[in-house]
């Protein structure tokens, strides 16, 4: 088969790519993270890496369109160097849309259509540059990089490129962080009215389903179903994120550059845009994306270009919990290079930084380096990929409440560690466990399982679900290292495990539930009202995207949702994410 037409096939059909994971995670490829970030990771939501990928989710509008493609001949067997030379022999065989890198020894030939690029190949194909070198060839399908033309209001837009990147992941950095604590509260005031609304005007609701929701029909202020409490403060407002993920390109002077994509990739923005000014990022990240910076300005390798898939330097991953451990974690696609080029490019990484810790004070607890070259950009976790320890063991640790914890560059875990701490005494406040009786304490979507070990020792068992399996690795890590034994833990999504829903008589079930941002399965809803729980602790870092698992506890019983429907009984919102749009808001779902 012809290789184009291999190409074709390839694109149209096969393996969900990591950019399909999560829609949430979504996280992402070119499309997103999960708001763990996830996978997540991750996770949660405008944190930067999270708002990076969400500004690179391609809008259905942009779906909608044709796309737009470019056949590439690639022509193989060149010298390094000589672009100029090679640009001028090709424009006298009537190419002109030519492009190679220095350090490469391939260069690519772009056409509008399959039959001008199959033409080329027949020319090019064997031919001898300088009678040294006889070109190969091969010819690939690629989209054609959209430019979206600049919206109306940006042609008055005198921001500078940082000003742009602050509004961007920062959007409430102009903000008193009292405004901002007010504007979260007052958007959550909006979500959760608008369960009472939505419910009120189900469709089809007989008299009975009526009477299984009466609430809704009771005026409230604000038409709120249940008390919002006043929102829990970030304990820490600057400096608070202990996982940063950095991009690697050019920025708007054409220098390498390392920080956040500036803009949004569906409008053809490529650039990337330092951190250095943005206020949620800690100064440690800062350095140490300022020393990858460096790194790569005087490397022979250029960065990744997301338009052309080619270059090497794709992203930089920072973890950097309270205990001051830091890991960091360099991604590269090694396509082009041979086996000891990448040998060579590895030792020179690990002794970079091996100075630069000297240099700067800065230990770097464990170095990684991951080899990727598919689409999606970001730290992925995925077969295709290949992560190597360098350095150290690969983790590092973060304490909250008491226990100490494992984290895995891919595990999803709290990025603002005081304010985590807030959010998980609330839970337990909320659970209100009754130490007189034989509990089991569901920690849904448990990823290293801080939840339920932070809760272990109130209740006789802790049963934790996660869909990542180095997250419950790591979660059972955790519990043996923190000397908690009441624990089981089940590496499966939570719609595959409804099974941990069926207690025993003697035991009574508490659950909180910390889903991604667009929530659960419906059929975990489904088992929920189906299990003899009576009261639901949902943590949630989107309740715009949560709506639907909110509506499903709380509506009317029936078929695909059987047992007595929840109300929401109280709730609050909870700032993790300083300066940004995104807020955790706890909900207690409960029924007699
Ligand atoms: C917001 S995080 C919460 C993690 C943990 N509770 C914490 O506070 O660190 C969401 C978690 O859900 C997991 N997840 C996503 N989809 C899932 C599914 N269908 N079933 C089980 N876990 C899932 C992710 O791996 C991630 O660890």
């Amino acid at each position: 088969m012809h290789k184009l037409a291999q190409n074709v096939l390839s694109a149209s059909g096969g393996k969900r790519s990591p950019s399909d994971r999560d829609s949430e995670n979504d996280e992402t490829p070119e499309l997103k993270k999960t708001k763990s970030e996830d996978t997540a990771t991750a996770t949660n939501t405008e944190s930067p890496d999270v708002a990076e990928s969400v500004m690179e989710t391609v809008s259905s509008e942009a779906a909608a369109a044709a796309p737009k493609f470019k056949y590439l001949v690639k022509a193989k067997n060149l010298p390094h160097g000589q672009v100029k030379e090679m640009k001028n022999f090709f424009t006298n065989l009537g190419f002109s849309k030519f492009s190679k890198a220095p350090n490469q020894t391939f260069a690519f030939l772009s056409f509008p259509t399959e039959e001008e690029a199959l033409a080329a190949q027949k020319v090019v194909e064997g031919m001898m540059y300088r009678n040294k070198h006889k070109i190969e060839t091969s010819i690939s399908k690629e989209k054609e990089r959209v430019m979206q033309p600049r919206p109306a209001k940006d042609v008055n837009d005198t921001r500078t490129p940082t000003e742009k990147l602050l509004d961007q992941v920062t959007p409430l950095h102009k903000l008193s962080y009292e405004e901002q604590l007010k504007k979260k509260h007052d958007v959550n005031v909006g979500y959760m009215s608008s369960i009472k609304r939505k419910l009120k005007n189900l469709k089809g609701l007989s008299r009975e389903g009526r009477d299984e929701i009466s609430w809704v029909y009771e005026k409230t202020p604000q038409q709120l179903p249940c008390e919002l409490m006043e929102p829990i403060a970030s304990p820490e407002i600057n400096g608070y994120r202990t996982k940063c993920e950095f991009s690697v390109g050019t920025n708007l002077n054409d220098e390498r550059s390392v920080g956040f994509l500036l803009g949004m990739y569906k409008d053809g923005q490529t650039r990337v845009q330092s951190p250095a000014e943005l206020s949620n990022i800690p100064d440690i990240a800062k350095k140490i994306a300022n020393g990858m910076e460096q790194y790569i300005r005087q490397s022979e390798y250029p960065p990744y270009d997301r338009v052309s898939h080619e270059g090497v330097w794709r992203s930089l991953l920072v973890r950097s919990p309270k205990t001051g451990e830091v890991m960091v974690m360099v991604q590269l696609q090694e396509k082009d290079m041979t086996p000891e080029q990448l040998e060579s490019e590895k030792k020179k990484i690990v002794e970079y930084w091996a100075d630069f810790e000297k240099s700067e004070n800065i230990p770097i607890k464990t170095l990684l380096i991951q080899t990727w070259s598919g689409s999606f950009n970001g730290i992925v976790n995925d077969d295709k990929a290949t992560t190597d320890i360098m350095t150290g063991d690969g983790f590092v640790h973060e304490e909250i409440l008491g226990c100490r914890f494992r984290i895995s560059y891919n595990s999803f875990f709290q990025i603002n560690t005081p304010a985590t701490e807030l959010l998980y005494k609330t839970c337990a406040d909320w659970c209100n466990i009754d130490e007189s009786k034989k509990s089991v304490l569901l920690d849904l979507c448990c990823g290293t399982g801080t939840i339920g070990i932070t809760m272990a020792k109130s209740v006789n068992k802790v049963i934790g679900v996660d869909i990542v399996p180095e997250a419950i690795v790591d979660a059972r890590a955790n519990a043996e290292r923190n000397g908690i034994t009441n624990v089981e833990y089940y590496a499966s999504k939570v719609e595959d495990k409804l099974d941990v829903f069926n207690a025993r008589d003697d035991e009574e079930l508490v659950a909180i539930l910390d889903p991604p941002r667009a929530g659960v399965h419906k059929s975990v809803i489904s088992a929920v009202r189906k299990s003899k729980l009576k009261r639901l602790i949902y943590v949630s870092c989107d309740a715009k995207l949560a709506q639907d698992n909110f509506l499903a506890l709380c509506r009317p019983s029936s078929n695909a949702y059987p047992g007595n429907p929840f109300k929401p009984s109280r709730a609050v919102s909870v700032d993790l994410f300083p300066h940004t749009d995104s807020c955790e808001l706890i909900i207690e779902f409960s029924r007699e």
